[in-house]
């Protein structure tokens, strides 16, 4: 049997003539933190809602820890940790109401949901909220609560659909550390976002997804490798026509594609060229994007 704490196998889901997933695989191994990303309705949070049981699958089948999910929908649902795109918490109780009833949902109990709700609270920072009803929070400390609610238990999977929308820096840097902190524990964390720099600073590794598959899977540096950089140079003098063929000139600036600035701008350098500035982009997460072609037309 698989090590691997998901397994999604060959997921098809339809509404009405929309394939939402068509022959979706995924596998994510304990301690992963992968990153969900694709253009907007390629997928992702249909993928998310048949994982957590909110939506069936037409065809195909998912294991957590080995389990499935049809067969034992109860029983996975305690593995799981999950926030949804949209708040979800009740907006009339209290962050510490919420933590109590969302812990219970996930069969914690008195000594152990009191444990469970004290570690979410402080990694959350909840501290000076637990008390205001939730409604009256701001959209950042309410995904704060919603987080924390999803990390009842220690749960093996956790599934965060852009868990830092709406956030401001020190919320998201807080959010991303306690993401860091349960896959070096041994969670295995499927994310999901548009903003892709958190992905670089979660290490994740990529899932890509298009019209409800994934289309690119793997570490980053694999697969931003043997994607085009650029360097961006302007120099001295005005630019040679010899220069002007290898890229562009826009705005004054010599813009030339590369698989590796370091070594193009190396080159210049020795042919004599003298730049006034230089700066170097080395292949992005956006370049991979783009060269998907994942981004909405
Ligand atoms: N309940 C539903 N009824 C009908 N169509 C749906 C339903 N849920 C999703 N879809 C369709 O399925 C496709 C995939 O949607 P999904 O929400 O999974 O995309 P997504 O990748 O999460 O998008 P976003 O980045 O905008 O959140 C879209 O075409 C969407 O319109």
């Amino acid at each position: 049997m698989s090590d691997d704490s998901l397994v999604a196998t060959d997921l098809v889901k339809r509404y009405g003539s929309v394939a939402a997933l068509d022959g979706f695989h995924l596998t994510v191994a304990p301690g992963e933190i992968v990153g969900l990303v694709g253009a907007n309705g390629s997928g992702k949070t249909t993928f998310v809602e048949v994982v957590t049981g909110l939506t069936r699958a037409d065809q195909g089948e998912v294991r957590v820890l080995g389990i499935d999910i049809r067969r034992k929908a109860r029983e996975v649902r305690r593995h799981i940790g999950f926030t949804p795109q949209d708040i979800s918490l009740y907006y009339s109780a209290t962050p510490r109401e919420n933590l109590r009833l969302f812990g219970g949902l996930v069969g914690l109990r008195r000594a152990a949901l009191a444990s469970a709700m004290a570690e979410a609270i402080a990694e959350m920072q909840l501290d000076a909220v637990l008390d205001r009803p939730v409604g009256l929070l701001s959209g950042g400390q309410q995904r704060r609560v919603q987080v924390a609610s999803a990390m009842l238990g220690a749960p093996a999977l956790m599934l965060l659909d852009e868990p830092t929308a709406g956030a401001d820096p020190p919320t998201r840097q807080s959010l991303l550390a306690a993401v860091r902190k349960r896959a070096e524990a041994g969670a295995a964390i499927v994310y999901t976002t548009h903003y892709l720099p958190e992905l670089s600073d979660l290490d994740a590794t990529l899932a890509v997804i298009r019209d409800g598959r994934v289309v690119a899977r793997g570490d980053q540096a694999t697969l931003l490798s043997g994607l085009v950089g650029e360097v961006r140079v302007r120099l001295a003098d005005a630019v040679p026509d010899r220069l002007r063929d290898r890229g562009e000139v826009v705005d004054g600036e010599l813009r030339i594609p590369s698989a590796d600035p370091a070594q193009t701008l190396a080159e210049l350098l020795a042919d004599g060229h003298v730049p006034a500035s230089v700066d170097l982009r080395k292949p992005s997460l956006d370049d991979l994007y783009r060269a998907l072609e994942v981004t909405t037309p």
